[in-house]
C-alpha cells in the first residue's frame, strides 16, 4: 500500500462514520465470502414449511417456496457486491481515462469527447439497459456492463472538470516546464490531486449499481439463476401482509449496504482531504455571551480598539497550538499599527480572531476585544445582541479587511464593478443603481482605478491593480478601520510602495484607523506609528515606530530590524535565526526566544519574562529589555561586527 493510502485508511478508521460503515461493509463482505462454507441450507432449496416467521430454525423465515430467507441474504450479499465493485470498477477507469483526456487536452478532443458524454447522459439509463438485456438477455457480467456503460459519463465529467482546474496549476506547469512528458505529469501530477472526489463519487456509483440490479431484478430482469436482494423484494411485496418477512430483510439488508457505502464515501473524503480535516470539518457551536452592564458612549479618546490577553488555539488532531497566545494591545482612533514577525509567528490568526473569521479548528480560548468602546468578545465568546453577534454588524461596514492575495480574494468569474454593486447591496438594501454606480466610481477615482476598468474580471488586471481594486472593495462601505493582512507582499517594489503610499494617503483623508500585518518592517515602518513585534503567538515588543528603529529592546525585534540591508555604508552579513516552532516556543519554560537568542542566559531559560514598561508606550517581554534598548548605534553596530 503507498503511504498515501496507508493515511487515508488511518484517518478513515479514525472517524466514528467511517468505523462504523466499515465494521457493516466487512461484516457483509465476510458473510458473502464465506457463504459456500457456512453450513447454510440451500438458498434454492425448497421445503414444505411455507412462509415460517423467524424463528430459532429459520433465523429471518421462510418463503412462500419455504427457501431459508436467511441463507438466500448471505447469498445476495454476493450478488450484491460484485454489482458494485464491477460496475463502480468499470464506470469509474471509463469515465475517469476519457475525462482525463478531454480536460487535459482540451481544444476538438474535449469538444468531441464532451459531445459523447452528454449524449450518453441523455439516454434514459434504465432503457438502454433493458434494450441490453432484451438483446443480450439477462446475466450478472451483463448487467453489470449495463450499468457501467450508463454511469461512466458521470466520472468522465467528473475528472474532466477536475484535471481543467489541476491543469493550470503551478506545479503541473513547473513539471512541465522541467520537461516531463505529459502522460508523466498526468499520472503523477493529475490524477493523484484529482482523485478524491471521483473516489467519494465512486462509492455512491457502487450504492447506485447495487439499486439498479435491484431494480432490474425486481422487473424479473435480473440473472434467473443467481440470488439477488432485488428479486426477494419483488416476490415479497407479493406476499406482504401474509409474510412481510420477506421483504423486510432482504430491504434492511440492501439499505445498510447502500447507506454504509455513502457514509464510507465522506469518510474517505474528509481523510484524503487535509483541509477538511485540519480546518476541522463542520463548523461547531460556539457559546457566546450578553453585553456587559453599564457600557459607556465612546469620547474621541476611546481607542477604536482594545485587546487584552486574547488567546487563540488551533486543534489538530490530538494537539493544541496556541497561535496567538495572550495578545493585548489598543488601538486609537485615525491611528495605524503595525504587526510585524515572522512566517507563522501568528499575525494572521490574530487578524482572523479580531474578525471572528477563524476556521473550524480554532477556538478563541480567552481574552476581550471592545470596538468603540462596544465589547465584542469577552472572556473568548462572541458577545451577542439582540439574536446578532456584534462583530457580525461590524464586519465590511465598519472593520473592512484587505486580503494578502487579491487574485484569491475576488471572484474570478464576477467583474470587479459587480463585486462592489454586491457589497453595497447586501449591506444598503435601500441604495439606488445609480447612487451605487457613484459610490464605485468615487472609490475607484479615490484609490487611482480609471474607471473603464470597471469592468474588468479580476483576472484581466495586473498584480497592482487587483489589489488597488481590493482597496476600493474594502473602502466601498466607508469603513472606520481596516485590517490588511499582508497586503502588499505578492507586488514588485516599486508598486509596493504605490500601494503603501496611497493606504497613507487614504488614511489621512478619510481618518482610518488601520492594522497593517506585515513580515516587512519597511513597509510598516511607512505606514505605522505604532509597531508591534510578534514572537510565536505573543507581541514580544510594542513601541512608537521611531522608537523601535532606534532603541529595539528585544533581541528578536534587534534581528528582524538588523535584517534589513542599508542602502548606504559598507555591506553587512545578515543575521539568520533557527526555525521557530510556534507550538514548541509556547510550551517552553523560560522565554519563548531564548532557544535563539544569542544573549541568552540562565534565567531566560528557566522564568518567563515579565512585560517590562521602558515608558513613553514602549513595553518589551525581556529580562534585559533596559539594557538593550540604553544601547546607542554604535553599541549595536558593534554587536553585529
Ligand atoms: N488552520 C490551521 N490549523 C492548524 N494550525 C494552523 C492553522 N492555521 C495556522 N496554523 C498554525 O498557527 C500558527 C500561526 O499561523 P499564522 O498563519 O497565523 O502565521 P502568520 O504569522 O500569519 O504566517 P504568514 O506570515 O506566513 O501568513 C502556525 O504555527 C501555523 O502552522
Amino acid at each position: 500500500m503507498t503511504p498515501t493510502l496507508v493515511k487515508t485508511v488511518r484517518a478513515t478508521v479514525r472517524s466514528w462514520p467511517g468505523v462504523l460503515s466499515l465494521t457493516v461493509l466487512l461484516g457483509i463482505t465476510a458473510a458473502a465470502l464465506a457463504a459456500p462454507i457456512l453450513s447454510l441450507p440451500d438458498p434454492a432449496d425448497m421445503a414444505f414449511d411455507l412462509y415460517q416467521p423467524p424463528s430459532s430454525s429459520f433465523w429471518l423465515g421462510t418463503d412462500n417456496f419455504g427457501r431459508d430467507i436467511f441463507s438466500r441474504v448471505v447469498w445476495g450479499a454476493r450478488v450484491a457486491l460484485m454489482v458494485a465493485i464491477g460496475a463502480a470498477l468499470l464506470s469509474i477507469l471509463i469515465g475517469s481515462a476519457l475525462g482525463a483526456v478531454a480536460g487535459y487536452f482540451g481544444g476538438w478532443i474535449d469538444g468531441l469527447l464532451s459531445r459523447i458524454f452528454d449524449i450518453f447522459l441523455l439516454i434514459p439509463t434504465f432503457f438502454l439497459i433493458l434494450l441490453i438485456v432484451a438483446l443480450f438477455g439477462a446475466s450478472l457480467p451483463l448487467t453489470i456492463i449495463a450499468i457501467a456503460l450508463t454511469t461512466w459519463p458521470r466520472s468522465a465529467r467528473l475528472m474532466r472538470s477536475q484535471v481543467l482546474t489541476l491543469k493550470s496549476r503551478v506545479y503541473v506547469q513547473a513539471a512541465l516546464a522541467a520537461g516531463a512528458p505529459h502522460w508523466w505529469v498526468i499520472v503523477r501530477h493529475v490524477i493523484p490531486n484529482g482523485i478524491a472526489p471521483i473516489i467519494t463519487d465512486g462509492t455512491i456509483l457502487m450504492g447506485m449499481a447495487i439499486l439498479t440490479e435491484a431494480g432490474l431484478s425486481f422487473l424479473g430482469l435480473g440473472d434467473q439463476n443467481m440470488v439477488s436482494w432485488g428479486s426477494m423484494i419483488f416476490e415479497g411485496q407479493r406476499h406482504l401482509r401474509l409474510a412481510p418477512w420477506m421483504s423486510i430483510a432482504p430491504g434492511v439488508a440492501l439499505l445498510m449496504l447502500v447507506a454504509s457505502l455513502n457514509l464510507l464515501g465522506d469518510s474517505v473524503n474528509f481523510a484524503m482531504n487535509p483541509q477538511l480535516r485540519t480546518r476541522g470539518g463542520a463548523p461547531k457551536r460556539r457559546a457566546s455571551v450578553a453585553p456587559p452592564k453599564g457600557e459607556g458612549p465612546a469620547t474621541e479618546e476611546t481607542p477604536i480598539l482594545q485587546v487584552e490577553d486574547l488567546r487563540l488555539e488551533y486543534t489538530v488532531g490530538n494537539r493544541r497550538i496556541a497561535a496567538v497566545d495572550g495578545v493585548s494591545f489598543s488601538l486609537p482612533r485615525g491611528g495605524a499599527l503595525g504587526i510585524v514577525g515572522e512566517s507563522g509567528c501568528g499575525k494572521s490568526s490574530l487578524g482572523s480572531a479580531l474578525l471572528q473569521t477563524m476556521p473550524n479548528n480554532a477556538e478563541l480560548t480567552a481574552g476581550n476585544v471592545r470596538y468603540d468602546g462596544r465589547a465584542i468578545i469577552l472572556g473568548g465568546k462572541p458577545v451577542v445582541e439582540g439574536g446578532r453577534s456584534r462583530i457580525d454588524a461590524l464586519r465590511w461596514t465598519r472593520i473592512a479587511t484587505i486580503f494578502q492575495s487579491a487574485m484569491n480574494a475576488l471572484n474570478p468569474v464576477t467583474t470587479v464593478r459587480r463585486q462592489m454593486m454586491d457589497a453595497l447591496r447586501l449591506h444598503r438594501p435601500g441604495i439606488s443603481r445609480a447612487d451605487a454606480t457613484d459610490r464605485i466610481s468615487e472609490v475607484f477615482d479615490m484609490i487611482g482605478i480609471p474607471r473603464s476598468r470597471m469592468n474588468a474580471y479580476p483576472h484581466q488586471l495586473s498584480g497592482g491593480m487587483r489589489q488597488r481594486a481590493m482597496i476600493a472593495l474594502s473602502l466601498i462601505l466607508e469603513p472606520e478601520l481596516v485590517i490588511a493582512d499582508e497586503p502588499t507582499t505578492a507586488l514588485d517594489m516599486l508598486i509596493q510602495d504605490q500601494i503603501l503610499g496611497e493606504i497613507a494617503d487614504l488614511r489621512e483623508r478619510l481618518n482610518l484607523s488601520l492594522i497593517l500585518v506585515s513580515h516587512d518592517m519597511g513597509a510598516v515602518a511607512e505606514s505605522c506609528e505604532v509597531v508591534a513585534v510578534m514572537y510565536a503567538g505573543r507581541i514580544v515588543e510594542i513601541a512608537p515606530t521611531r522608537r523601535i528603529f532606534d532603541n529595539p529592546a528585544h533581541p528578536y525585534s534587534r534581528t528582524l530590524i538588523g535584517a534589513l540591508p542599508s542602502l548606504t555604508g559598507p555591506l553587512e552579513k545578515l543575521e539568520s535565526l533557527p526555525a521557530t516552532d510556534t507550538a514548541a516556543a509556547a510550551a517552553a519554560t523560560g522565554c519563548r526566544f531564548a532557544h535563539a537568542c544569542l544573549a541568552a542566559t540562565d534565567l531566560c531559560r528557566k522564568t518567563t519574562p515579565p512585560a517590562m514598561n521602558l515608558g513613553g508606550g514602549h513595553v518589551c517581554e525581556c529580562h534585559y529589555a533596559e539594557d538593550f534598548a540604553a544601547e546607542t548605534a554604535a553599541d549595536k553596530r558593534e554587536v553585529r561586527a
